[in-house]
Order: structure tokens, then sequence, then C-alpha cells
């Protein structure tokens, strides 16, 4: 059960992660808000109480993860969950022909770093302080849950570097799963649709509509809060392990 559970949340301080870190904190969660300093992170943890704590983290630097680790040890005593919703996008061509100018490698770079290698980052270094918990009787010691997106999947025009990102946390879901499997820690893969976060409000109305369109059903966008609703499931299902799971309402991206 979610109450009482220790989590960190990554990209907690907006969209998806901030809903995330609300729910587990209704519920009874204690959670450390780990996003980029120059987010709202600190603002949002007011709001929301004794129980969400603040942590400024880049989820690409070694030390900044294990800040974030060492607070969820020294204030609320371990670790059962980490949250990876931590992430950043872009839409370039891999060439464009009309100004004769391919792909900026350092573009391609940063969206990896950020998505994939964050996302290991947080896995890894959570890993080592979960495998210290105490097991239950089902011996399991701690949850992990990243982010994907159906973009792992069906990547549109301009999202080469996106898609790559999200298909290798895909890709890696399941090694981890085995690799944890032996300190009872599980690990499963979320990729959702199109919801209606801050990344999304970034486009005109007229695109989100046009999308919320192309929904078979529900024809809308998904509510953060009906992410986070998945994330307690994944935590609070003990056979949940080693896959990923679309919340997409049945979409498939066009080109
Ligand atoms: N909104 C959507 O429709 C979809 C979102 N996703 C994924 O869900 C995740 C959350 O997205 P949203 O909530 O929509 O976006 P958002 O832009 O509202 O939130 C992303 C958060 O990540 C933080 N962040 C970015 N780079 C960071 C770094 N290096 N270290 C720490 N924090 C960092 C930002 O400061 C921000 O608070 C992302 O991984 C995104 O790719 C996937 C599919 C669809
Ligand atoms: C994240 C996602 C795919 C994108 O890359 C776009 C984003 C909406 C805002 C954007 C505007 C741009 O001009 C660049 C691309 C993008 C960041 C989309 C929201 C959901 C898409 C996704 O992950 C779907 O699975």
């Amino acid at each position: 059960m979610i109450k009482n559970a220790v989590a960190v949340v990554t990209g907690g301080a907006s969209g998806l992660g901030r809903a995330t870190v609300e729910r587990l904190a209704k519920q009874g969660a204690r959670v450390v808000m780990a996003d980029l300093g120059s987010s709202k992170g600190n603002e949002v943890a007011k709001e929301l109480g004794d129980n969400v704590v603040f942590v400024p983290v880049d989820v690409t630097s070694e030390k900044d993860v294990t800040t974030a680790l060492e607070t969820a040890k020294d204030k609320f005593g371990r670790l059962d969950l980490a949250v990876n919703c931590a992430g950043t996008a872009t839409a370039v061509r891999t060439y464009n022909f009309n100004k004769n100018a391919a792909h900026r490698l350092d573009d391609f770079t940063r969206v990896l770093m950020v998505n994939t290698v964050g996302t290991f980052n947080v896995i890894r270094l959570s890993a080592g302080l979960m495998g210290t918990n105490e097991p239950n009787q089902d011996g399991q010691r701690g949850v992990i849950v990243n982010t994907a997106s159906v973009a792992a999947y069906d990547g549109q025009i301009g999202q080469a570097a996106y898609s790559a990102s999200k298909a290798a946390v895909v890709g890696m879901t399941l090694p981890i799963a085995r690799d944890l499997s032996t300190q009872g820690i599980r690990i499963c893969t979320i990729a959702p649709g199109l919801f209606n976060t801050p990344m999304l409000a970034a486009l005109p109305e007229k695109v989100r509509t046009f999308l919320a369109k192309s929904i078979p059903f529900p024809q809308r966008l998904g509510e953060p809060s009906e992410y986070a609703h998945l994330v307690q499931a994944i935590y609070e299902n003990p056979l949940m392990n080693g896959e990923t799971i679309r919340i997409d309402g049945a979409l498939r991206m066009q080109p």
C-alpha cells in the first residue's frame, strides 16, 4: 500500500510528475520532489505540505541524484518507490533539405542525456538504496516506475531524438527487472499518449484539439491524475514487473 511509503519523483514540479507527487502525498506517502533548480519545485512543495520536500536535481548528475536519495533516507528513513518523470523533447527533422542543414548532434545528445541517461542514473542509484530495505512478506524491497512515450513505438516526423530516447527506456525495462530481481526490486515503464501538461500547453489550441480528435476513446487529452493513478496501481500490484504499459486511449500516432 502507498500509505507511509517513501518516494522520489523526478520532474515532480510539473505535469505528470507533479500529479504523481500530489496523489502520493494525498494517500499518505512521503515524497522527495526532484526537479531542476529553475523549476517551481519550492512553491509546489510548500503547497503540498510537510510530507513533500523539494530537492533541486538535474537527473543527469550523479551528485544531484545522490543528494535527493540521501534526503529521502535522512528525512523519511528509506526509499520504497522511484518515479522517473523528468523529460525533455525536441522537434527537428533528421535533415532539413530546405535549409540544407543536418539535425544538430548536440540537440540529439541533450534529449538522450535527459530522457535515457538521466532515467538510468536515477534507476541505478535508487536501486542501491532500495537494496538496503528489509524485504516485505513477498520479498519485495522497492519499485521503480519510468516514463517513456507512445513515441517509443510510433514516433512522428521530427522525433528521431525523442523517440530514440524513449525507446531506450522501454528497452532497458526488462533487463533491469532481471538485474534487480535478486533483490526484490520491481520496475515498470509507462508509455503515455497525449496528456494535458505544460509540455502540451506549448502547442496552439487548434493543434491540441486536432491531437485530441486523433484519439479513438476517450477522445480527449489524458489528465495527469490518470497517469498518477497508474503509478499507484503499479506500486500496489506485486506481479507487475518488467513491462511497459501504454496509457493512450488506443492512440496510434500518425507520421
Ligand atoms: N505530456 C505528454 O503528453 C507526454 C509526456 N511524456 C513524458 O512524460 C514526462 C513528463 O512530461 P510532462 O509532465 O508532460 O512535462 P513537463 O514539461 O510538464 O514536466 C517535465 C519536468 O521535467 C523537468 N526536467 C526536465 N529536465 C530535467 C532534468 N535534466 N533534471 C530534472 N528535471 C528535469 C522539468 O523541469 C519539468 O518540471 C516526460 O518524460 C515526457 O517525455 C510522454 C508522453 C506524453
Ligand atoms: C512529447 C510529445 C512529442 C513532442 O516532441 C512534442 C510534444 C508537444 C510539444 C511539442 C512542441 C514542439 O514544437 C516540439 C515537439 C513537442 C515537444 C508532444 C506531447 C506529447 C508527445 C509525446 O510524447 C507523445 O507520446
